[in-house]
């Protein structure tokens, strides 16, 4: 089987942060800008409790003019708080929603671009998680959070210094009680908190999987009365996310336990605080000082735990998106558009979706312009064979080459327009006719080209019809002539037609062979024929048996 990086349940968190960066470069004038108009501010809300304290002293010193000119003094600052407070929010709350939009960009662009059987290998509902919830988790973060981080540590910082300057021997006594019990608290949460956030995050993509191929499988399950089986499949699942975030609360209770811690750091303050005061060692000021900074001070660390633990989760969300990212970059090697001819050839070609082979040493030659019938019993490897000539699939062994070049080093951008495979069951998007043929150029000479004007015509509101959710309104038959517009439209050198096997009405099954024929002009033309009247109109059959040629 070709090499696929698969992608982690719980990826690893240990330097997420410092991965973030390359994302974080783009903006890093931003980020300065944000950070130190919201250091600023906080400065501000720091020295307030130093303010207040030598108000009281003067207060308490019946000095009029000082008491004046540190009310003013706190009146200014309290202003500037607000202000620069407001400015940060508005440079960072930006700069997240840039970076969140550049990952979510980056994240759908790779998977747009990812292998087949990368997309194959990995259940659509964990993709659809990373890319949408992690990444909306992420932005919801760093808008709220982010700033938070910043101003609570900067609080932190900047009340510690102006503590230590009013008395060293209370802060000292502040930093003995209070530092090392709530880091023991911190650290314990830490240990408890990222197993229980990685695991909360694997098990919601585990329920957003089973529900999303629940309704995938919809028809089925009720066809076959098998919804019992599903729900209790999907029951367990959502026992094991229960379970999951149990675990992530019984880890969040270690951060209650920090007001304990507070209680008895404020007691000591006041008792070691009074006792100075009649020593006459401090002033009744510095004792205000130090309750109200140290009320600021234990409710900023509280904070700061609680927005720890709340990146504890967003670093899971993080890691499980840039595993996506890492998973899905393009390997760095260059990549050529091609060689100018556009004659097909097949060499030694093997490949397996997993141990075994489906292909065994395939050899065949399309020449330029040619018309080709691929045949075989159910499950000889046509679709898996049409899937490798369009590069869709890279083979385990052998080569693929359009005009003399491997498609494997081909620009993937070339190779989806110089080959275009039209599958058995054409996707489609919940829109319009003309949103599902993704182009901006006018489409109707393309339709009128294959002959499809008078069916566009025959829809309600032509090219501007709707097509039901995910197309839901047409046929197989319908969704291919899809197919075949948008094939045209990209002027291709080699169209694929895996030929719809479900019943098409006569005037349909018309409109597919009068687009194919004009779909031939002047370019190569394979089609996976599954009728003998589609067989009996091309000039070269190549028939496949159990993964191998018997005969073209
Ligand atoms: N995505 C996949 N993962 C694993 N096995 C696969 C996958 N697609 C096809 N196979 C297996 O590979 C073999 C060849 O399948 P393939 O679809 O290429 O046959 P086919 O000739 O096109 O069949 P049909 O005419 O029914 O479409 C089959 O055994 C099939 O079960």
């Amino acid at each position: 089987m070709a090499e696929i990086r698969m992608l982690n349940e719980e990826p690893e968190l240990r330097g997420v942060l410092r991965r973030v960066w390359p994302y974080l470069r783009p903006h890093r004038r931003l980020l300065t800008a944000g950070v130190t108009v919201n250091l600023l501010s906080t400065l501000a809300l720091s020295l307030v409790p130093a303010v207040v304290g030598r108000a009281t002293d003067a207060l308490l010193d019946l000095d009029r003019d000082r008491l004046l000119q540190l009310c003013a003094l706190l009146f200014v600052l309290v202003i500037a708080r607000m202000v620069l407070l407001r400015q940060a929010e508005i440079l960072l709350v930006r700069l997240g929603e840039r970076v969140v939009r550049d990952l979510r960009d980056r994240a759908v662009e790779r998977l747009a671009a990812a292998p087949l059987r990368f997309l194959e290998t990995h259940r659509g509902g964990d993709l659809l998680q990373r890319v949408t919830v992690e990444v909306a988790e992420l932005a919801a973060f760093v808008r709220q959070q982010i700033p938070d981080l910043i101003s609570l540590t900067g609080y932190v910082v900047f009340t510690a210094v102006v503590l230590f300057t009013s008395s060293w021997q209370l802060a000292s006594l502040l930093v003995v009680l209070f530092a090392p019990a709530m880091w023991l608290i911190g650290r314990r949460f830490r240990r408890a908190a990222g197993d229980a956030y990685a695991g909360e995050a694997a098990a919601e993509a585990q329920v957003t999987a089973a529900v999303r191929e629940t309704l995938e499988a919809r028809e089925q399950v009720q066809a076959a009365d098998a919804a019992g089986p599903w729900r209790q499949r999907l029951g367990e699942r959502l026992d094991a996310w229960f379970a999951a975030v149990r675990r992530t609360q019984k880890a969040l209770t270690w951060l209650e336990t920090a007001w304990i811690v507070q209680g008895v750091v404020t007691a000591g303050l006041l008792l070691a605080g009074g006792a100075m005061v009649a020593a006459q060692t401090v002033t009744v000021g510095v004792v205000v000082t130090f309750v109200l900074a140290s009320r600021e001070l234990f409710s900023s660390v509280d904070d700061l735990t609680y927005v720890a633990g709340e990146l504890v989760g967003s670093q899971v969300g993080l890691a499980r998106l840039l595993d996506l990212l890492d998973a899905t970059e393009p390997p760095a090697r260059e990549r050529t558009g091609g060689g100018a001819g556009s004659d097909l050839a097949v060499e030694g070609v093997c490949f397996g979706y997993g141990p075994d082979r489906v292909l065994h040493e395939v050899s065949l030659e399309f020449p330029a312009g040619s018309r080709v019938a691929l045949v075989g019993e159910t499950g000889s490897g046509k679709t898996t064979l049409a899937k490798l000539l369009c590069g869709l699939y890279t083979p385990d062994a052998g080569t693929v080459r359009l005009g003399g070049t491997d498609l494997a080093g081909m620009d993937e951008r070339e190779l989806r327009r110089r080959l275009v495979l039209v599958p058995q069951q054409v996707h489609l998007i919940t829109g319009t006719l003309a949103e599902n043929l993704f182009t901006d150029a006018d489409p109707m000479p393309a339709v009128r080209q294959l002959g499809l004007a008078d069916w566009v015509a025959s829809l309600p509101d032509g090219l501007d019809t709707h097509l039901g959710p995910r197309g839901a309104h047409l046929s197989a038959g319908e969704r291919q002539l899809i197919g075949l517009i948008r094939a045209a439209l990209l002027t291709p050198d080699v169209v694929i037609l895996d030929e719809a096997t479900a019943d098409l009405d006569p005037a349909t099954a018309h409109r597919i062979e009068t687009a194919v024929a004009q779909l031939h002009t002047a370019r190569t033309l394979i089609v996976i024929a599954h009728r003998q009247a589609t067989i009996e109109r091309f000039p070269c059959v190549v028939r496949l048996a159990g993964g191998v040629l018997a005969g073209a």
